[in-house]
């Protein structure tokens, strides 16, 4: 069915927001591009908590924890609480510590990623080692070659390995990346998505950032944030929403508008200020349409 243009269209606006109760938000190319926050976002989702809807941030950027994002919320001047959020960092703590639950010691993941992956984890008492690590913004030397090699230079307790959007990846956390994969590290994803919107441009995303593992080792990881289900449902566990009366609001179709459809939302809405454009869900036999879409957030101000 061929997604309804809600722009400029007040009645439909109205009917549209009137079928939900619970708005699962995206952040990165709906609400903000990077520190750029989009005109009238704040007067949006407060006309939307003024109609009593349901607010939950759901987003696929692991570089920051919820505490992080709560901090953007407040110097943005946006009403939000921390258990509002629910980042793909947090879904892949929890996972690991409710699904996988691997037994001590060898429970500790290598994080191929940034501080929010580490806060997440530690928030679920699950021991890590990498990612911010100062030690590894440095070049690989033949004695690390060697010492990976032999093992003296990894760490025997590692059982997991999690990628995510790294701002500073190089070869040496690749190489360690890979070699834990190879002594049979479980080999997990916050997410893959293959750009970031930021400053009104785009960069290599998390899938970008991680892809030289995934070549080397010749493996996909599982990801944790969208479209995964596993996911969806740790939100629902959470919020206790009505999937029927819930809405997934994003910027990118193959993980946000996605994630609405494979989880039996109510409704998806695309909103055109970041990844993909309304060509790809308007053509003819297009894989993933939404059920509305809009220029930007703002437009549901009517
Ligand atoms: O590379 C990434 O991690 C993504 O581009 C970014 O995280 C997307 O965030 P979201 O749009 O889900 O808020
Ligand atoms: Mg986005």
């Amino acid at each position: 069915m061929a997604p309804k243009y809600l722009t400029g269209d007040k009645a439909g606006i109205d009917e549209f927001l009137a079928r939900f109760d619970v708005f699962l938000f995206d952040c990165d190319g709906v609400l903000w591009s990077g520190d750029h926050l989009f005109p009238n976002t704040a007067e949006t989702l407060d006309m939307l908590r003024s109609k009593g809807k349901q607010l939950v941030f759901v987003t696929n950027n692991s570089t920051k924890s919820r505490e992080d994002y709560k901090t953007k919320f407040d110097g943005k001047g946006i009403p939000a609480q921390v258990e509002e959020v629910f980042g793909s960092a947090y879904s892949a703590a929890i996972y690991i510590s409710r699904i996988l639950s691997l037994p001590p010691p060898k429970n500790k993941v290598f994080v191929l990623g940034e501080s929010g992956i580490e806060a997440e984890l530690a928030s679920e008492n699950i021991p890590f080692i990498g990612g911010t690590d100062p030690s590894l913004r440095r070049d690989i030397t033949s004695e690390d070659f060697t010492n990976m090699a032999n093992g003296s230079m990894l760490d025997p307790d590692v059982g997991v390995v999690l990628i995510g959007l790294d701002f500073h990846v190089n070869y040496l956390k690749l190489a360690l990346a890979f070699q834990y994969l190879q002594r049979g590290a479980i080999f997990l994803a916050t997410n893959i998505d293959s750009t970031l919107p930021m400053a009104h441009s785009f960069f290599p995303g998390a899938g970008a950032t991680g892809a030289g593992v995934v070549t080397a080792y010749g493996k996909t990881p599982v990801a944790l944030g969208k479209p995964s289900q596993a996911m969806m449902d740790a939100i629902e566990g959470k919020f206790r929403f009505d999937r029927a009366r819930t809405c997934m609001v994003g910027d990118r179709l193959n993980t946000d508008i996605r994630f609405g459809i494979e989880g039996k939302l109510g409704g998806t809405l695309a909103v055109l200020t970041g990844v993909s454009r309304k060509e790809e869900f308007l053509g003819e036999g297009a894989p993933i349409v939404p059920t509305a879409y809009v220029e930007r957030l703002a437009d549901l101000l009517g």
